[in-house]
């Protein structure tokens, strides 16, 4: 019992789960069922054919391969649902991992919507987490790490010991990166010059090779001398504990007879060998994830797992596509397939088929400067607001943090109440006790109550749906940032767009500025996706 709280815990308290709600917030479990067990079939009830062989192919392994908007979350959460009301699986052996807190507070309270109790819901880093503190006194003598905080100070402290000198702030964000890269990607120190050599991989902060393998072993030193461990460092950890330890690892699968993940385009090398780590011999795994929205990869995320599930698993119980987009209007669905289609892999990603019908057309505007992109904007949302809509139904997505300051200026002369969400990382919400990198991320559902606007990167935006959207700053060396000629890069930055084009339900307005202020001499052109 104490071991099932511990894992409970650790994903976060519900009144988070019960403040994710609200508009702007992806679809929850509708329906008067709150607490009650509902029927097998009622809880199939709204899912289209596919979807519904998604829900009832309860055996494992299972790939399902789903557009934006089809409707993954509802499918997973109603596929858990189904097989633990029919008794195929027991809720308290059943593990659902997602990528942020947040998604696993949401994921939670749409399973409990539908009568199921006892599923463990967790990010990968609080389930290893929970798991890692469980089995801690059994393994070893002294307490259990402290989750670094100051991370900065690590890799100050790191430079300080390798190169005799503390970094400029901004080599030391970047080194910080690269080690974060290196450990999900599962690259030790000693194998880092033969990474580079092959892939042709620049260090960071115009470090050479050796200098940065320097800094990544002094940080890691220096970390060890703390007591303290970092992100990546929970799921390393727990992966060498089902590693190396068989009778602790079975108790820990005990507890993984089923298990789901969620966006596993987005799964990192590291996250692959803890998933493999869980599951042993056991073939009950069900997948769910988009390749057109894998957007991590500079972090080290890679879609390769998805695309290789059918080989990995092999055979498969179902392999299962969907396509039909419930969220966005024709002309939206339009745009996100025209953006793909002009990739070179674009074979890789799946057509969206609109199921609603009707829509207004997508707006494009050019403006002089970005005050004034911002200022339309601003005005356009207060005339929806005016005309009776929400605040809270429309979102500004940028491509960087740094372009929010302009927005948020124009919104507040406009008096349209608004919020903020800036990326706080890849993993950094991962876990529910460690804070997020930037605390500036302010939590979504108080806006939403207030109904307030949303000024969010379209990273942020990811799982998010909004009645209308404003893509603001599409111009080329924005979008794609830097107007990088690398095609990896180049692809992901199409994934970006294809992201925040497919949040809109409603509108879609597209704009950008020729210039970014009365001084400046550069003029920017449209995006290349866009021409
Ligand atoms: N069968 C269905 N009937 C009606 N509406 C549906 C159906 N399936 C999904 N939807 C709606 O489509 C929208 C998208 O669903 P959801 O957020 O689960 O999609 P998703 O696949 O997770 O999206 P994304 O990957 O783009 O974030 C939601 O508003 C949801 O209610």
């Amino acid at each position: 019992m104490h071991k099932r709280q511990s894992l409970q815990r650790s994903a976060g308290p519900r009144g988070r789960a019960a403040r994710a709600r609200g508009a702007g917030v992806r679809d929850r479990a509708r329906g008067t069922m709150v607490g009650m067990q509902a029927s097998a079939e009622e809880i199939l009830d709204g899912l289209d054919d596919a979807q519904r062989r998604a829900a009832t192919s309860v055996e494992g392994p299972v790939r399902i391969i789903a557009c934006a908007g089809a409707g993954k979350t509802r499918t997973i959460t109603r596929r858990i649902a189904y097989a633990c009301a029919t008794g195929a699986w027991r809720p308290g052996a059943t593990l659902a991992v997602t990528f942020s807190v947040k998604a696993a507070n949401e994921m939670r309270e749409r399973i409990a919507a539908l009568g199921v109790d006892g599923v463990h819901v967790a990010t990968f880093h609080s389930a290893a987490l929970a798991q890692l503190r469980e089995v801690w006194n059994e393994l070893c003598e002294g307490p259990f790490p402290q989750l670094a905080e100051r991370r900065g100070d690590l890799v100050a402290q790191a430079c300080v010991r390798a190169l005799n000198r503390e970094p400029e702030r901004r080599a030391a964000h970047d080194i910080e990166r690269e080690i974060d890269w290196c450990k999900v990607s599962l690259i030790a120190p000693d194998d880092y010059g033969r990474v580079c050599a092959a892939t042709r991989r620049e260090p960071p902060a115009q470090l050479d090779v050796r200098r940065f393998i320097d800094v990544y072993r002094q940080y890691e030193l220096e970390k060890t001398a703390r007591l303290q461990i970092d992100f990546n460092d929970i799921l390393l950890m727990c992966a060498h504990v089902l590693d190396a330890f068989p009778e602790t690892a079975a108790h820990i699968r005990e507890r993984i007879g089923w298990l789901t993940v969620d966006e596993y385009q987005d799964v990192s090398p590291l996250q692959h060998r803890l998933l493999r780590g869980w599951l042993g011999d056991n073939r009950r795994i069900c997948v769910v994830g988009d390749p057109a929205q894998t957007i991590y990869s500079f972090a080290g995320a890679t879609s390769y797992y998805l695309d290789d599930f059918a080989r990995e698993f092999a055979p498969l119980a179902a392999n299962i596509e969907l396509s039909r987009d419930y969220r966005s209007t024709p002309p939206v669905v339009a745009l996100a397939n025209r953006v793909l289609s002009r990739s070179p892999e674009r074979d890789g990603y799946l057509r969206l088929r609109a199921v609603r019908g009707g829509g207004p057309r997508v707006t494009s505007m050019i403006y002089g400067t970005d005050a004034e992109e911002a200022r339309a904007v601003a005005a356009a949302i207060r005339r929806i607001v005016e005309r009776g809509g929400r605040a809270a139904d429309c979102a500004v997505l940028t491509r960087i943090n740094g372009q929010q300051a302009v927005l948020v200026r124009a919104l507040r002369e406009a008096g349209v109440p608004y919020q903020v969400r800036r990326d706080a990382g890849w993993q950094q919400s991962a876990v529910a006790d460690m804070p997020p990198a930037d605390m500036s991320a302010i939590d979504d559902a108080a806006g939403a109550r207030a109904g307030r606007a949303t000024v969010s990167t379209i990273h942020a935006s990811k799982g998010l749906e909004f009645k209308h959207v404003f893509l603001v700053g599409l111009s080329d060396g924005l979008m794609p940032f830097h107007a990088s000629d690398d095609p990896t890069t180049l692809e992901e930055e199409r994934r970006v767009l294809y992201v925040g084009v497919t949040r809109a339900e409603d509108a879609l307005h597209l704009s950008y500025a020729r210039r970014m202020n009365e001084e400046s001499g550069f003029v920017r052109d449209v995006s290349r996706f866009l021409q």
